[in-house]
């Protein structure tokens, strides 16, 4: 997969170059590339916002910088991804979705966002998906790009050591991880639940399945199928 990533902090997008990212890019299965929007500004200043028509706060991303950038990077096969705050929700869905595509090219914003003629010109040539990291408000789309980089870099053919520790986590199968625990055995007066020390896989995988839908029944209530009954945990309503 080939990620290029479009920003007027190039720098935020360093991260990628470490860890998950950094190993995949290492072994060949990741291409990134990050790009300055002003690389595409063509006045001694290199403008890249203006005040928004009709007024209000703050100021809005000219259309000619994206404009240029876009006829550069957008070919065709690529999938624009522009994180905002009034974009579909990011899901685990959506991250395995996006890990089935060629190309991804980020549109970081900033200020009160990018002029929407530029997103209503891509989408007559190629995929868009503007996207929302969560129901809270960034001052631009950098820290989204990170997010959803990890979440779909990590599910690409090669880039885990295990594939097998991709199956069974935290919203794969639409429930919360269970917890976990490591050695020592006794910790602070704190036991591991025997049944983990057990030896008995059926009996394992039941606990952490138990575990997983209570959890989940108690923190995400929303999450939970509706075929399954818990008669003793609080099931606080959706607010
Ligand atoms: N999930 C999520 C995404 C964002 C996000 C993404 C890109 C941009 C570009 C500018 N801003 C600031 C902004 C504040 C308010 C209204 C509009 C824009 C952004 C925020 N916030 N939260």
């Amino acid at each position: 997969m080939r990620i290029d990533v479009v920003s007027i902090f190039p720098d935020y997008l360093a991260p990628l170059g470490l860890s998950l990212p950094g190993k995949a890019q290492a072994t060949g299965l990741l291409e990134l590339h990050v790009h300055d929007l002003r690389g595409w500004t063509r006045d001694r200043h290199r403008t890249v916002d203006d005040t928004p028509y009709g007024g209000g706060a703050g100021m809005v991303m000219k259309p000619e910088p994206w404009g240029e950038a876009l006829d550069e990077l957008l070919e065709p096969g690529v999938t624009l991804v522009v994180p905002t705050p009034s974009g579909e929700p990011f899901t685990q869905a959506l991250a395995r979705e996006l890990a089935t595509r060629d190309r991804l090219l980020f549109a970081c914003g900033r200020y009160e966002g990018i002029d929407q003629r530029v997103l209503d010109e891509a989408h007559g040539r190629a995929e868009v998906r503007e996207i929302s990291i969560g129901d809270y408000v960034l001052n631009g789309g950098e820290v989204a790009a990170l997010a959803i980089t990890e979440a779909v870099v990590r599910l690409l053919p090669g880039f885990m050591g295990n594939p097998e520790s991709l199956v069974e986590e935290s919203h794969e199968d639409g429930l919360l991880e269970y917890p976990v625990y490591t050695k020592p055995a006794s910790w602070r007066g704190r036991e591991v639940p025997p049944v983990l020390l057990s030896g008995d896989h059926a009996a394992i995988a039941a606990w952490r399945h138990e575990q997983a839908v209570r959890r989940t029944a108690a923190r995400r209530p929303d999450l939970v199928p509706a075929s399954v009954v818990l008669d003793d945990v609080e099931v606080r309503p959706a607010r």
